[in-house]
């Protein structure tokens, strides 16, 4: 009897002791922090790599739906050691987009030396600063505001035209059209024009050879996501990750920038967008003193943000209306209604076609182009109920929250009717305090080309839905399979039509 009492005492003490060692390790290891709150909650990681195979699945925005949806729209979680945060719904994103948009509004992407996409000398990667704005501003006056959009209006109708061209010849030699390829060329094409004045050669391989440079880069977004986040874990260890394939690409647009900005310092002009920012680098009284490479920089960028996610969407938008005849033929019935057979589509003819920019704005919620927005948290701070620390990642899942199923009803479907229904949505998210449609992101990192890009996607989907039907080859069926090309959402099977001239405005 005394022994087993012994044996009772001596467990009773091994528990209490192990209690008390939990707690100082939980104290030691999980401290609160100085404000009293948690971190975000942290789903169960792999030992080592953390949540690194949700980043490495083929789909991650999915992969980041599915985990959220099962432990909350705020997380905490890591690659090895490094930690970043996920946010995945409507009013979380309000929060972190509205409340703290000042503390998010840099991405905290570090410098790749030699390497022309990535670093504070970028403009998508600039931190919030003086340079940053002085870009921004000059942008806004000469490519992106309203102004300038009305002065550029004459490029982008010569160029629908000629893309009209392309696809009637097209439709009249039989030949496949590959959707998302002929949309690539047009809007390589327009924003080509608009920054250096012309379109590159098709001639001398100038055009394809950007058109690929563009599809590389892309093609490496998930790479330079990744040296970027882990880059100080990896220099410690000697390793520059995807370094060499990352500065190929760079070198390629290098001698094609250097042969361009010759051209236009021998010219001295002052119309198209690099012509503008020589002028600025010259300027001694400008508020910023912008360097050559600057303008390498930011020229590439634009190149890249602005021909692929309206080229990616386009395809989308044609895909969901071809697999759906009657969300077509009410399309146009009202382009037949408003601009007729007699004419293209032109950009004045926008704001009269309701219809048209509902379907343009469902493809957005339903195929973002940039399905996961990039942030940093600049400083510490408190949301909901959460403590996050300063300096740490942020990715806004932009996919998951435009098919959130408490904010959207039937989240997978695609019915254009739910945009015209509710006309005033921007009013209402703003009294409910949520942010569910994000597909340009939004506040002070919020896409600078979203009018360009809705005035691309309308009139250019305007024009085919009026001009052509359309026939889908081999099995006959729409697949909507999606893949991501770094990180940006692409049809894993490229929409491949053939299509029948229904009239015929230009008289080709
Ligand atoms: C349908 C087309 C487009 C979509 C869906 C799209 C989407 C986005 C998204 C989600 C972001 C990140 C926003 C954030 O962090 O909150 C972004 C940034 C950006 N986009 Fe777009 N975009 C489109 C078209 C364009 C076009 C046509 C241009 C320029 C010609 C452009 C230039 C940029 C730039 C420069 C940034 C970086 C802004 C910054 O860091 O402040 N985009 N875009």
């Amino acid at each position: 009897m005394a022994a087993m009492i012994t044996i009772d005492f001596l467990n009773c003490f091994i528990l209490i002791f192990l209690c008390f060692f939990s707690l100082f390790c939980y104290s030691l290891f999980f401290k609160k922090p100085k404000d009293g709150f948690d971190l975000p909650p942290s789903p169960p990681s792999l030992p080592i790599i953390g949540h690194l195979h949700l980043l490495l699945s083929v789909l991650p925005h999915k992969a980041f739906q599915k985990i959220s949806s099962r432990y909350g729209p705020l997380l905490h979680l890591r690659i090895f050691k490094v930690p970043f945060v996920l946010a995945s719904s409507a009013s979380v994103a309000y929060e972190l987009l509205r409340t703290h948009d000042v503390n998010v509004s840099s991405r905290g992407f570090n410098t790749l030396e030699n390497c022309l996409f990535i670093g504070h000398e970028t403009f998508v990667g600039a931190d919030f600063g003086d340079y940053y704005k002085f870009m921004k501003k000059v942008l806004v006056m000469n490519l992106f505001g309203t102004q300038a959009l009305e002065r550029s209006r004459g490029i982008r109708a010569d160029e629908l035209e000629r893309f009209y061209a392309r696809l009637m010849d097209k439709a009249r030699h039989k030949e496949n059209v590959e959707i998302g390829k002929e949309a690539m060329v047009l809007t390589n094409n327009i924003i080509s024009k608009l920054l250096i004045g012309r379109s590159c050669s098709e001639k001398n391989g100038e055009a394809e050879k950007v058109r690929e440079s563009v599809t590389k880069t892309i093609g490496l977004t998930k790479k330079l996501f990744f040296s970027n986040m882990l880059g100080k874990l990896l220099k410690k260890l000697g390793i520059s990750l995807f370094a060499k394939e990352i500065r190929d690409v760079s070198n390629g647009f290098d001698e094609l920038l250097e042969r361009l900005l010759r051209d236009h310092e021998e010219k001295r002009q002052d119309t198209y967008i690099m012509d503008i920012l020589l002028a600025a680098s010259r300027d001694e009284n400008a508020d910023y003193k912008i360097t050559r490479n600057h303008i390498k920089l930011l020229i590439v960028e634009l190149f890249l943000a602005g021909s692929d996610s309206a080229a990616k969407l386009m395809q989308w938008a044609m895909a969901e209306i071809i697999k759906k005849p009657i969300i077509f033929e009410r399309l146009r019935q009202e382009m037949d209604s408003v601009v007729g057979k007699t004419r293209l589509i032109q950009e004045t003819d926008l704001p009269r076609l309701p219809y048209l920019q509902a379907v343009v704005k469902e493809t957005l919620r339903l195929h973002p182009p940039v399905p996961l927005a990039l942030r940093m948290f600049e400083e510490e701070c408190k949301v909901g109920s959460f403590h996050i620390p300063e300096k740490i990642t942020l990715i806004l899942n932009v996919y998951a929250v435009m098919r959130d199923p408490n904010f959207w009803q039937d989240p997978d479907e695609f019915k254009p009717e739910r945009f015209i229904a509710s006309s005033s949505s921007e009013q209402e998210e703003e009294r409910e305090k949520v942010l569910k449609f994000l597909p340009f992101g939004s506040g002070r990192r919020g896409c600078p080309g979203e009018n360009l890009g809705y005035i691309f996607v309308e009139t250019e989907v305007g024009m085919m839905a009026q001009c052509f039907d359309w026939r889908i080859n081999g099995d006959k069926t729409v697949n909507m399979e999606e893949t991501l090309e770094g990180l940006s959402l692409t049809m894993a099977h490229p929409l491949i039509c053939t299509l029948l001239p229904r009239t015929d405005p230009l008289s080709i």
